[in-house]
């Protein structure tokens, strides 16, 4: 545990697996977690690696009315230490339900920018092992399906390209509170936290309380179970994705009829559920109920069944998955880093130049030339579904690319994964990118425990 005298190669553990060859970008609201995050990792570089870029960036989300003073104390704080800093400002809309979850979402994207700008791979956050049993205590409230008792990930790829990593996240906050105390450090108390018509600050009020430490203890052991769970179920949905499925045309994905029978029943549920979404374009997994009684369906007669905007059509051939032709995206000009439909993202390097991104649609499809092992109808429509850039009604490369003096490209994401993929999930990430055309994401910031973080096929 962390106490004022830690001895810095204890301290040093909390970092010492990381890789912070590009830098590390250490995302600092002020609070005490964050704060202590930012001392323990300044202590960390000076002494093992002092020429490392380390960058405290601290967003402004406007959301309260202390909110750029706030920022303006971390900066002080900061530049006091040596420490380069920046505040950054959440602009745009802020909707009127679900605020802490765009707010989230804005965060790390200004995160991730400040991150890119910099040429650093690495964002560092301050999330202890409170803030773990708290997640985990919520999820459990909202009878999730398991996977969520596995809490938050030591580290989550954002956008497919920068790693989020959560040092502390075996570490008590009162430890990190002592610490700074013991150095006569101050941090800003967010009202919010203690705001109990919110959830977490009720969840944490709770475990405040009586036997709150004892829950906390059994929180945080079944969350460590569950994400061992959660990376062996994905290891094994991997294999069955590697080994049952392929991709005949783009937006087509046909399983072997096996699949339906393997006698790994859970991984071939899991990796359905992830097929699924990813085929359908879903942030979120395919209903868990709903996918054991398609599996069940699929192991006995043909099917055309839909799930997860997803049409499966179970043949004699095999089992087929594509995006149903209903609600796709209306035409657009594309813009840069935006996801069409969740299953491509697209990169301008210019403007848009007059072009607009719309699906193929069906009569064009009916031209494509399509190979002659899978049912033409079938690999149509699923052509059908995927994007095409026009000029006006002139249909250029539908596969993206480069158009002329336009550089476009429209790449193939693993949908449910696109914007935040937790560690636990990286092997059926993985093998869902093969299969789909998608890169393969960057390996995780850690010396030496690839595998055992679930980095385990690449
Ligand atoms: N406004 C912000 N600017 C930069 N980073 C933030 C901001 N808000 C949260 N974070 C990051 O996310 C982590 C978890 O956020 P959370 O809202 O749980 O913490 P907090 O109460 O704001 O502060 P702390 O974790 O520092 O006590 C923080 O430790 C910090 O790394």
């Amino acid at each position: 545990m962390l106490t004022p005298d830690t001895k810095p190669d204890l301290l040093d553990r909390l970092f010492s697996d990381l890789d912070l060859s590009t830098g590390a970008v250490a995302a600092v609201s002020g609070g005490s977690d964050s704060t202590a995050l930012l001392l323990l990792l300044k202590d960390h570089l000076d002494r093992t690696a002092p020429a490392t870029r380390l960058l405290a960036v601290t967003v402004d989300h406007g959301l309260r009315p202390d909110s750029a003073s706030e920022a303006r104390l971390v900066q002080r704080f900061c530049v006091e230490r040596g420490i380069a800093h920046r505040i950054l400002s959440w602009h745009g809309d802020k909707p009127a339900t679900g605020l802490p979850a765009a707010a989230r979402e804005a965060r790390y994207r200004l995160l991730a920018e400040a991150a890119d700008a910099e040429g650093i791979k690495l964002i560092l956050t301050g999330h202890t092992a409170d803030d773990q049993a708290e997640t985990v205590l919520m999820r459990q409230a909202r009878d999730d399906d398991g996977r969520g008792l596995a809490g938050m990930a030591p580290a989550t790829l954002h956008d497919w390209r920068t790693w989020i990593v959560r040092p502390l996240l075996g570490t008590r906050r009162a430890a990190l509170r002592e610490m700074l105390r013991a150095r006569d450090i101050s941090w800003i108390e967010d009202p919010t936290n203690i705001d109990i018509r919110f959830e977490r600050p009720r969840v944490r009020a709770k475990l405040g309380q009586g036997d709150g430490e004892r829950r906390m203890a059994e929180a945080l052991a079944r969350s460590e179970q569950a994400a061992l769970e959660r990376l062996d179920i994905g290891r094994r949905a991997a294999t069955l994705i590697d080994a049952f499925a392929d991709r005949p045309v783009p937006g087509l994905i046909r399983l072997d009829r096996g699949f339906a029978a393997h006698q790994d029943g859970e991984a071939a549920l899991y990796a359905l559920r992830i097929l699924l979404a990813a085929v359908g374009g879903m942030s979120f997994l395919a209903d868990e109920a709903r996918c054991v009684a398609l599996l069940s369906r699929l192991r006995s007669a043909p099917l055309c069944a839909t799930l997860s905007r997803t049409v499966v059509d179970a043949r004699r051939t095999g089992i087929f998955l594509r995006r149903e032709n209903r609600n796709l995206p209306a035409a657009l000009p594309p813009s840069n880093n935006q996801l069409w439909d969740n299953r491509r993202r697209i990169t301008l390097k210019d403007g848009p130049g007059g072009l607009v991104i719309a699906p193929l649609g069906s009569a064009a499809a009916r031209q494509a030339s399509v190979s002659e092992d899978v049912p033409q109808s079938v690999a149509r429509a699923a052509l059908a579904a995927e994007p095409a850039l026009w000029r006006g009604a002139e249909r250029l490369d539908f596969t993206g690319g480069d158009t002329g003096p336009q550089a476009i490209s429209m790449v193939p994401v693993v949908a449910p994964f696109a914007r935040f993929l937790p560690s636990f999930d990286l092997a059926p990430a993985v093998a869902v990118a093969a299969l789909v055309g998608a890169p393969l994401p960057p390996a995780p910031p850690f010396h030496g425990h690839d595998g055992e973080r679930g980095w385990a096929k690449a």
